[in-house]
């Protein structure tokens, strides 16, 4: 059997494991919102109309962070419509996704289920169609406590204390000409420079993303970040990233890759953020939230254009199967080896449109196949990560040449001692023998290995087998010596959580 070595070593530090990196996307598009997080008439509902089967699945994902209220939703909404009287709210056209916004769902209700879910909200500004001057209002509705027209008119819409959101995206994908209000990058440098300056006059404490590129992919590309930055390099503390990793082509092992394209392209967004910095001869160093990443079989969606102004039509439904939860178990791999500079990342997105979380009108809400890493890495991983450079037998893959066939990271939490391995083997017909040193840590002892996998990778998750696919407990994996052995299946996730107390 092909085997892969690591070493584990306290000495070795990445980073602290942020929190925020657990986080996730709520948009007002197809049924993410309405009949998702959302349904007043369903027999689960809370006297707010909060699904509660689905906030106790948010809680057991373990979400800590939650992006809203877009996407490209956010780049031609007007966020007084989603305030005050509900009966009062015009419904209007959402021309990101050719629908009907009711408005029913607005500010203060995703407030109160951001509370109730207990996840920090992350709010995304237009700055689109719209500019400084209503992001500043929106920002005195939200966070002043009182005594100003938008704090009071907050307060007279039974919200007496202010929300105090921290995190703010200056805008969505505003490089993308299917935005609305698709900008240059100069163009969008100045606007976002400016409204992150009068956003920080307001509260010096705030935490500000400056639009990335849409995905790696398009043409400006770096030279984006780089002129973007150029402008907001003082006023922001994060750019953001976005990238959907697409299975639909079936060259299996190169979307299986995937991660080694996300570690390639969050290389080069610290190099560029970093060159400005040196540029401006500033010490301050910009950190990523990849705040949009997922599996998306992109090449099925039919375009907005296919929208026919329904409201919270089925859209981008994805079902997810046993190799796209390894995907996603090696992408938050790749997020945790580079927890030195990726302080926040949302998987896009919670519920519904291509999402963990899946539920029917009145129905049932499940699990997708990709809610287990995530749930899993969600929970474990904490304190901090530790750099493991495996030495792995490689798979040549079409689309990103040769990559290992072992991807893996570590966290060791210090508070509780606990050690976890995750680890994805990426070979489609062999198992992997793992073998990790273990020395600083004698008397380490396996507490637990789980495994994603199955016989059959196209497996996936349903309203009527919802449990067809989930992590089931190895035997098996041991400690002696201070070396770990363990067998990773072909096309596998695993958690290996050791004891060292
Ligand atoms: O690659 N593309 O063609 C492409 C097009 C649109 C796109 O939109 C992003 O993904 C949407 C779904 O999460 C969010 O609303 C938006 O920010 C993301 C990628």
């Amino acid at each position: 059997m092909p085997t892969a070595r690591l070493t584990v070593d306290p000495g070795f530090r990445i980073g602290a494991v942020d929190r925020r990196l657990f986080g996730s996307f709520v948009e007002h598009m197809g049924r993410s919102v309405y009949t998702g997080v959302f349904e007043p008439d369903h027999p689960a509902a809370d006297e707010d109309g909060f699904r509660t089967d689905v906030l106790d699945l948010v809680r057991e994902l373990g979400v800590t962070l939650v992006r809203y209220p877009g996407g490209n939703f956010v780049s031609n909404y007007r966020w007084e419509d989603g305030v005050g009287p509900a009966d009062r709210r015009p419904t209007r056209l959402d021309l990101a996704w050719r629908s009907v916004e009711s408005n029913a769902f607005g500010l203060n209700e995703f407030m109160a289920w951001a509370a109730k879910a207990g996840i920090e909200p992350m709010m995304a500004l237009n700055l689109g169609t719209r500019g400084t001057s209503e992001a500043l209002d929106l920002l005195e509705y939200t966070n002043h406590p009182g005594g100003t027209a938008l704090s009071d008119l907050r307060r007279s819409h039974g919200v007496a204390d202010p929300h105090g959101v921290r995190l703010w995206c200056l805008g969505n994908e505003l490089d993308g000409p299917w935005q609305m209000g698709h900008k240059t990058a100069a163009e969008y440098g100045r606007l976002a420079a400016e409204t992150a300056r009068a956003m920080k006059r307001f509260d010096p404490g705030l935490e500000l993303v400056a639009c990335g590129s849409s995905n790696a992919y398009v043409d400006t590309f770096a030279s984006w970040e780089a002129t973007v930055l150029e402008h907001t390099y003082p006023f922001v503390d994060y750019v953001s990233l976005h990238a959907y990793y697409d299975p639909t082509d079936r060259d299996t092992d190169s979307f299986l890759a995937s991660a080694a394209e996300m570690d390639r392209m969050i290389d080069a967004v610290v190099s560029t953020a970093d060159h400005v910095g040196a540029r401006l001869r500033d010490r301050k160093k910009i950190k990523l939230s990849f705040d949009e990443w997922n599996v998306w079989y992109q090449s099925r969606f039919g375009g907005e254009d296919s929208l026919d102004w329904q409201p919270a039509p089925r859209l981008i439904e994805d079902v997810y199967d046993v190799t796209d939860a390894v995907v996603v178990g090696s992408l938050l791999i790749t997020l945790l080896r580079h927890a030195d500079r990726v302080g926040a990342a949302c998987q896009a997105q919670l519920a519904n449109v291509i999402a963990p979380i899946m539920t029917e009108p009145g129905g049932p809400a499940w699990r997708q196949t990709v809610f287990h890493p995530f749930a899993q890495t969600a929970r474990h991983a904490r304190g901090t990560v530790l750099r493991v450079e495996p030495d792995s037998p490689v798979i040549e893959t079409e689309r990103y040449g040769e990559v290992p066939a072992l991807w893996a990271t570590a966290t060791h939490d210090e508070e509780s001692g606990e050690i976890v391995l995750f680890a994805v083997n990426r070979d489609r017909t062999s198992p992997l023998a793992l073998t990790a040193g273990l020395r600083p840590f004698p008397g380490a002892r396996v507490v637990e290995h789980l495994v994603l996998a199955d016989d059959d990778p196209g497996a996936v998750n349903t309203a009527d087998r919802p449990d067809r696919v989930r992590p089931r407990p190895v035997d098996g994996t041991k400690n002696d010596d201070g070396t770990l052995t363990a067998q990773l299946p072909p096309v596998s996730w695993s958690m290996i959580r050791l004891a060292t107390r």
